[in-house]
């Protein structure tokens, strides 16, 4: 079925959840993800440079100018709707507009291979979280901590099988989080029917204990017994370094 993206066609639906199918050979789709990280990548930057510039205000006006007029050449041809969730070759769920760690989407504050990854025990997310994330001055903003607990709480979950939708969100903010680096751990702790009883720890750079947090996700009724597609992420051991997941090791 046709949805308007010359990409991709409708494959299926799972309960509320469309998946489209990409038409694109796989090195067209791998060198299609290459340029648009690159497209991300340069719309975050600009982003941070357009937060923090100091040029005067003629050369203010003319970069608007300049930025409305790449806009205008980006909707020359776009998708109107949301990304959505894609199938990709590997079997796995591509979802490039999330709000968290979207290929295509420059608000993702998880950039990279090593911002969020899975073991059999849960899901760590390591982040820059720079000046686009202020909330108290020089500090994260505590609703975009909130938002990476949520998505990391469903990638742990969906890391030991057991995913759901977030009914409840709880958050302790215990000491100002400085901007910078973040390091987030969420786990699974109890399985009760459809409902998985979550926890969670965020340290900033420093190793300090800033927030933790609780959730419960409900495997939603429609979701029940279905052959939801996932993401999947790259194994913790294809990754260099100490990235131990243990939640008491910060
Ligand atoms: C994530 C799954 C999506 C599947 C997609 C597949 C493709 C995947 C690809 C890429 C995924 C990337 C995804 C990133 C997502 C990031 C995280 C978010 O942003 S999540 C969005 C924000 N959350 C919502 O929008 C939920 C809205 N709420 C609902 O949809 C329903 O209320 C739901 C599913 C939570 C429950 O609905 P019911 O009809 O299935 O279940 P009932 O029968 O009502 O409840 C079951 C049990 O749970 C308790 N329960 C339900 N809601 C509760 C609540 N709010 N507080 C306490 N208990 C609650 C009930 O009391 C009941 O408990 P008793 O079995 O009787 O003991």
């Amino acid at each position: 079925m046709t949805n308007g993206d010359p990409s991709t066609d409708d494959d299926r639906q799972t309960g509320l959840v469309t998946y489209s199918r990409t038409l694109l050979a796989p090195a067209e789709l791998a060198r299609r993800d290459r340029a648009y990280a690159a497209l991300t990548e340069a719309v975050r930057e600009l982003c941070d440079a357009q937060l923090r510039t100091e040029v005067d205000l003629e050369e203010v006006g003319a970069v608007a100018a300049e930025v409305r007029a790449v806009t205008a050449r980006l909707l020359t041809s776009a998708r109107e709707r949301s990304f959505g969730i894609e199938l990709g070759h590997d079997g796995g769920a591509r979802e490039h507009g999330n709000a968290v760690l979207g290929l295509r989407n420059p608000f993702a504050c998880a950039v990279g291979a090593r911002a969020m990854f899975w073991d059999d025990r849960g899901a760590r997310a390591t982040l820059e979280l720079g000046a686009l994330y202020e909330g108290p001055p020089g500090c994260v903003h505590g609703g975009v901590l909130a938002l990476v607990f949520d998505q990391l709480f469903t990638e742990a979950a969906a890391a030991v099988g057991q995913v759901g939708m977030t009914a409840e969100l709880t958050v302790a903010y215990r000491r100002p989080i400085p901007l910078g680096t973040v390091t987030v751990d969420a786990w699974l702790e109890v399985v009760d029917g459809r409902k998985r009883r979550m926890h969670a720890t965020c340290h900033d750079g420093d190793g300090n204990l800033t927030a933790e947090a609780e959730a419960l996700l409900v495997l939603p009724r429609w979701l029940e017994g279905s052959d939801a597609i996932w993401p999947k992420r790259p194994p913790v051991d294809a990754l260099d370094g100490d990235v131990s997941l243990d939640p008491s090791v910060t």
